[in-house]
């Protein structure tokens, strides 16, 4: 993805290209065992405005991944209301979807995997093929066209399903945790990549990560979540284009940094149990 990355100059030159997500008073339940009900988000009040990069981080279990399947139109709020550009969210190739597990379909290749996001999008067949071809091309992977998911190391497969979420060139990203089973150098080539991808095109990003470090070194707005409500709202005003090694030794990244363990330390002593590293158990500064 090298020639997206973006130059001094195209961030100098930033227009906001996205549409503005909005949750108004936003709830949503689960089923629970015995006839009980989970209440996944309660009240929730955001605004993420058109081409802005928000990361969302907080305890397993707050309600950050049923936030982004209610953007994505996957399910519906029980009260209030979320909207994309002002509309009600409808699932399709305007609104790239990436998950951590990256949702490959097996028995298709690589551009069949990247070419179904186009499958209803009413394109001609040589277009979609034009499109999944550049696409593949942006992220490394026009050789491995012809191959399939089982294939590929992690890191291929999940640069295959950022482009099967970018094919439809939307200007709205919804990502959950889409690095965190990645090996540490690819995640960190991918977040390289991701911020070359934002600079240069400015969509408007949700961005779901255990990591305090990701989400100051992506993010233009860090959401703190605890038990399905916004806690903290953090401004992360860092210059772009973001050199990583560079960000991280700047005083404002620090003093970010700290603020934003001072609030973590706060959710874990008041709920010891609370699993805020990740279902697997791990801490990730
Ligand atoms: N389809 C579902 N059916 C029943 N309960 C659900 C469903 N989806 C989510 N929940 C419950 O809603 C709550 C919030 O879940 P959600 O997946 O949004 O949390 P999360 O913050 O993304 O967690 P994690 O960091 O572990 O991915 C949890 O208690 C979860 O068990």
């Amino acid at each position: 993805m090298t020639e997206t990355r973006t130059s001094p100059a195209s961030a100098a030159a930033y227009r906001p290209t996205g549409r503005a997500i909005r949750f108004s008073g936003v709830s949503k339940g689960f089923a629970a065992p015995k006839g009980a009900r989970t209440t996944a988000v309660h009240a929730i009040d955001i605004e993420v405005p058109s081409s802005q990069f928000v990361a969302i981080v907080g305890p397993s279990g707050c309600g950050k991944s049923t936030l982004l399947r209610l953007a994505d139109g996957l399910i519906d709020p029980d009260t209030g209301a979320v909207t994309i550009g002002g509309n009600a969210p409808v699932p399709g190739p305007d609104v790239g979807m990436v998950f951590q597990n990256f949702r490959l379909i097996p028995w298709r290749n690589v551009a069949d995997n990247v070419g179904f996001a186009l499958e209803t999008s009413g394109l001609g067949t040589g277009t979609r093929q034009r499109r999944v071809a550049e696409q593949l091309d942006k992220v490394g992977l026009a050789q491995w066209a012809q191959h399939y998911p089982a294939q590929l190391s992690g890191g291929m497969r999940q640069r295959v399903a950022l482009a099967r979420a970018l094919v439809g060139k939307p200007d709205v990203l919804l990502m959950d945790e889409p690095f965190a089973n990645l090996d540490a150098q690819t995640r960190e080539l991918m977040q390289e990549d991701l911020l070359a991808l934002f600079e240069a095109q400015r969509p408007t990003v949700l961005f779901v990560t255990h990591s305090v470090d990701e989400a100051l070194l992506l993010a233009d707005r860090v959401i703190v979540m605890g038990a399905g409500a916004v806690l903290d709202d953090i401004l992360v005003d860092l210059p772009r284009p973001r050199i990583p090694d560079a960000v991280r030794q700047m005083p404002a990244y620090i003093a970010l940094r700290a603020h934003l363990w001072t609030q973590i330390r706060r959710l874990v002593l008041a709920e010891p149990s609370s699993a805020f590293f990740g279902r697997h158990g791990t801490v990730q500064a």
